[in-house]
């Protein structure tokens, strides 16, 4: 592929929509045209620690996450290879030995809470997305998903919302904000704005 890819940026805080608006513009846009690329896949492997060591970190903080890989990877897209992007088990708080290979598309989605605070990140993407969702909207969905999809109780997911996951938004999501070309209030509900999104990209694809 010679042409650069279209690389969007889409963050917000936990729990804000962010998926659910990377699939309705995956739906529009076509499947075949794009490629997500999701930093939660990059989250640190944390095999080397007990298990209820590994229960106990702060995965909000940018340390957490193998960003420079996650730049590599963008960049290598950028230039027509293939990456292999790496599986990542929040029940387990691993990376799997296995990997995803994927090949570059005319489109990167690319999603996380802190894509925008990482400069070298930021600086890639050619449109960038700011899914804002009420602290409490966010928190009642954490709730659900976490006890249902990521092997957690509910007093773990309270005391990991308290001890990390507020702070860190306030300290570092939140602010990254004003990064964003476009804020999208409500997430995926917000038909509006996805609308106004997708022909943005449909613009930029054929111009
Ligand atoms: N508008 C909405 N109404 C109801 N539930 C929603 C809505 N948007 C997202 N959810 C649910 O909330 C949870 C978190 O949404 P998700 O899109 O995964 O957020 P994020 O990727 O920002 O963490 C998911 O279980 C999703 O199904
Ligand atoms: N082992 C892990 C890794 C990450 N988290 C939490 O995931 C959140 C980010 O993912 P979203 O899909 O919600 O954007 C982040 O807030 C971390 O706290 C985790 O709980 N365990």
């Amino acid at each position: 592929m010679s042409e650069k890819p279209l690389i969007i940026g889409v963050a917000g805080g936990s729990g804000s929509g962010k998926t659910t608006v990377v699939s309705n513009i995956i739906q529009s846009i076509g499947e075949n045209r794009v490629l997500l690329l999701q930093h939660d896949s990059y989250y640190r492997d944390l095999s080397h620690l007990p298990f209820e060591e590994r229960t106990k970190q702060n995965f909000d903080h940018p340390s957490a996450l193998e960003t420079e890989l996650m730049i590599r990877h963008l960049d290598a897209l950028r230039n027509g290879y293939k990456i292999d992007i790496p599986v990542y088990d929040f029940v387990k708080h691993t990376r799997s030995e296995k990997t995803i290979t994927a090949l570059p598309h005319r489109i990167i989605l690319v999603d996380g809470i802190l894509i925008f605070s990482e400069p070298e990140l930021r600086k890639l993407m050619d449109i960038k997305l700011f899914v804002d969702t009420d602290g409490d909207v966010r928190l009642l969905r954490r709730l659900q998903r976490d006890i249902n999809e990521r092997g957690r109780d509910l007093s773990g997911v309270l005391n990991q919302y308290e001890k990390f996951v507020r702070p860190m938004h306030l300290e570092f999501v939140e602010p990254s904000k004003r990064y964003a070309d476009i804020i999208i209030p409500r997430g995926g509900e917000n038909l509006v704005a996805l609308e106004m999104v997708i022909a943005l990209i449909e613009g930029k694809l054929s111009s």
